[in-house]
C-alpha cells in the first residue's frame, strides 16, 4: 500500500468517533485532508467543524461545511489531528505542516483527541523528527540561543510564516527523555509562542495504520 492509501484508510477509520450534531475539531496536514474529505461524506449529520488552520477551513468550506471560531462555540466533543511522530504514551510530536500553536489550543479544547497516522510515525522515543517551535519574529535569534543551551539545533524555517505571523524554528538533535519536562522548558522562553511537543496534553487514543489494517492505541 502506498503511504496515500494508508493516510486515506485511517482517515476513513476516524469517522467512527464522529456523532450526529457534532462540531468537530478539524486538524492539520495531508491525513487530515483525507479525513476532511471523508468527512464530507456525512456533512449533512454534524453541525460543522472548528479547525486549526486557515489551509484545513479552505478545505472543509469547499466541500460545504461550516467552519465555526473555536470562540463561539467551546469545548469540543472530539479533536481529529494528525502527528509527526508518537511515542508508546501518545505523546506527540507536531508542526511539521507550521500549524502546531492552533493544534495545541483546539486539542486541549476537545474532550477527546484522536490522532490518525500510518505505523511510520510510532516510535520507542520522540526526537527523530525535528521539533518545532513557533516565536515571535522579533525574538528569533533570542530563542535560537536558549534552544541551543537546551541541547538541540534549531534552524529557521526561511519563508514560512505561521496563521499567526510568527516564524518556526525546527530544532534538531533533541534528546527527548522527559517529554512533559521540555515542554515546559522550551514554553518558558521568552518569545516562544508555542512547542510542537504535545505530551502535557497527548492524544487520547492513536488510529494506526499499516497494510494489515487500523490498530487503535491507547497510551501504554
Ligand atoms: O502537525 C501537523 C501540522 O502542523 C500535522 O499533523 C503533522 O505534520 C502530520 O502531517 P501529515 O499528516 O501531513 O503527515
Amino acid at each position: 500500500m502506498t503511504q496515500d492509501e494508508l493516510k486515506q484508510r485511517v482517515a476513513e477509520a476516524a469517522l467512527e468517533y464522529v456523532e450526529d450534531g457534532m462540531i468537530v475539531g478539524v486538524g492539520t496536514g495531508s491525513t487530515v485532508n483525507f479525513f476532511i474529505d471523508a468527512l464530507a461524506r456525512i456533512k449533512g449529520r454534524i453541525d460543522g467543524a472548528v479547525s486549526s488552520s486557515e489551509a484545513s477551513s479552505t478545505r472543509l468550506r469547499a466541500h460545504g461545511i461550516p467552519v465555526y471560531e473555536l470562540n463561539a462555540v467551546g469545548p469540543l466533543p472530539v479533536y481529529i489531528d494528525g502527528a509527526d511522530e508518537s511515542d508508546p504514551q501518545l505523546c506527540l510530536t507536531k508542526g511539521g505542516g507550521g500549524a502546531l500553536t492552533r493544534e495545541k489550543i483546539v486539542a486541549a479544547a476537545s474532550e477527546r483527541f484522536v490522532c490518525i497516522a500510518d505505523a511510520s510515525k510510532l516510535v520507542e522515543r520522540l526526537g527523530r523528527f525535528p521539533l518545532p517551535v513557533e516565536v515571535i519574529p522579533m525574538a528569533r535569534s533570542h530563542v535560537a540561543r536558549q534552544l541551543l543551551k537546551l541541547g538541540g539545533q534549531p534552524v529557521w524555517r526561511e519563508q514560512f510564516v505561521t496563521d499567526n505571523g510568527n516564524l518556526i524554528l525546527d530544532v534538531h538533535g533533541l534528546q527527548i527523555d522527559d517529554p512533559r519536562g521540555l515542554e515546559r522548558a522550551i514554553n518558558d522562553i521568552a518569545g516562544v509562542v508555542c512547542n510542537g511537543l504535545f505530551a502535557l496534553r497527548p492524544a487520547d487514543v492513536l488510529l494506526l495504520a499499516s497494510a494489515e489494517g487500523v490498530r487503535r492505541i491507547t497510551p501504554a
